[in-house]
């Protein structure tokens, strides 16, 4: 008998087009798995808009310690326009990411030939966001007083440490230096935002110093999406704060191909609790349950997955499957649809989907 490697999977799919993407990225694992000897023991969780609304409940902390016992975490989206905005969003998706520790917000963008791209001239798109993912204004400091009346004040306080800087300075100059090009963007406001600004850019000094092979630039914020629009090319990796991280990486996303086929994870490189693979999209509320939603982010976030399991030979075979079923596209298809032809592909059978 053949024997096969169990992984644990927490699957969130969450709300709007969650769940339907999420449906179709398991359909490539399942395929996948009995191919490289490996088995997804899975366990759904039913967390979002549904579960507030029955509970008033967002991720009570019994659930997070058991999704904290598998090996990834697969999610779809969260967030509902039924629900106040950042009750899930903060209670759900930033608990997960803050309380497993993913400090590493990985966002690759590449632009897979056929892509339809805005751009005139986009040159070779392939470069990676390491976005950081515990700290920055993302933190909840912050508050309001005399809210609703004219004289109301509210902050929200951005939250920078030597420590959180530098662990995510150190993992976004590893992965340079694996990298063929050996570049490293730092983008801040450093010309503004001094304390916080001058943290990071010393760190970077600072790390930079065990990397010679590695060059390093840096942009500010606004400039660097001047770039983005007008030569994406220059970059190979860029480490950012969690605020322009999210923002650069929506506008990465919309130069190489569109929302629906960007992937993301939510890493901790020191495996102290599961990392979590996700679309760099929301829940899409405008066009949930039309089975219009483009499941390919959360397919390639599922790669990613493997990939962080340690099985690379899986994680390419999506990337491929994903690069013939892109190369192909014609036409509107349905989220099942795309998944079936990737899956297919995968399979190794050819497509029966146009
Ligand atoms: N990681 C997450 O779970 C996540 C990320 C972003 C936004 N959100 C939440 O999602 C909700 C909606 O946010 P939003 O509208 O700002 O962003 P969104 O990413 O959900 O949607 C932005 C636009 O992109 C389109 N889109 C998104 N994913 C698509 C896909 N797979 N295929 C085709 N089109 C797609 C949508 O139809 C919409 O027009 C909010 O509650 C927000 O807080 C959650
Ligand atoms: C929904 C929100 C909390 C989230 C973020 O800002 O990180 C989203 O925009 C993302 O990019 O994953
Ligand atoms: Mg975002």
């Amino acid at each position: 008998m053949t024997s096969t490697r169990p992984f644990s999977l927490a699957v969130v799919p969450g709300d709007g087009i969650g769940p339907e993407v999420t449906a179709q990225a398991l359909r490539v694992l399942d395929v996948l798995a009995p191919q490289h000897g490996v088995t997804f023991e899975r366990t759904e969780y039913d967390l979002g808009a549904r579960r507030w609304h029955a509970t008033g409940e967002t991720l009570p902390d019994a659930v997070l310690e058991e999704i904290r016992q598998h090996d990834a975490i697969l999610l779809g989206a969260v967030g509902d326009p039924s629900v106040p905005s950042g009750v899930l969003e903060r209670g759900l998706l930033l608990k997960l990411r803050f309380e497993l520790d993913h400090y590493v917000n990985l966002r690759p963008s590449k632009l897979f030939t056929g892509v339809p791209t805005p751009l005139a001239a986009p040159g070779d798109i392939d470069f990676v966001v390491v976005r950081e993912g515990t700290e920055g204004p993302y933190v909840g400091n912050g508050g309001a007083i005399r809210v609703g009346t004219p004289q109301e004040v509210a902050t929200e306080v951005s939250l920078n440490t030597a420590f959180g800087v530098e662990r995510v300075v150190r993992d976004a100059f590893a992965r340079a230096q694996a990298r063929p090009r050996r570049k490293l963007t730092l983008v801040h406001k450093n010309n503004v935002l001094v304390h916080a600004g001058h943290l990071w850019s010393r760190t970077v000094e600072t790390v930079a110093a065990e990397y010679p092979e590695v060059t390093v630039d840096y942009l500010h914020v606004d400039a660097a999406t001047i770039f983005l629009a007008t030569d994406p090319a220059r970059f190979d990796v860029i480490v950012t704060d969690n605020l322009f991280g999210d923002i650069l990486t929506d506008l990465a996303a919309a130069i190489t191909g569109g929302i629906g086929l960007a992937a993301s994870g939510n890493v901790n490189p020191d495996r102290t609790a599961p990392s979590m693979f996700e679309p760099v999209h929301g829940s899409a509320p405008d066009i949930a349950g039309q089975s219009k939603a483009d499941p390919t982010a959360a397919i390639l976030s599922a790669g990613l997955l493997l990939d962080h399991l340690g099985l690379p030979e899986a994680a390419a075979q999506i990337t491929e499957a994903v690069e013939a079923d892109i190369a192909e596209r014609s036409g509107a298809r349905s989220t099942e649809e795309v998944g079936e032809a990737i899956a297919s592909r995968v399979a190794g059978e050819v497509s029966t989907v146009a």
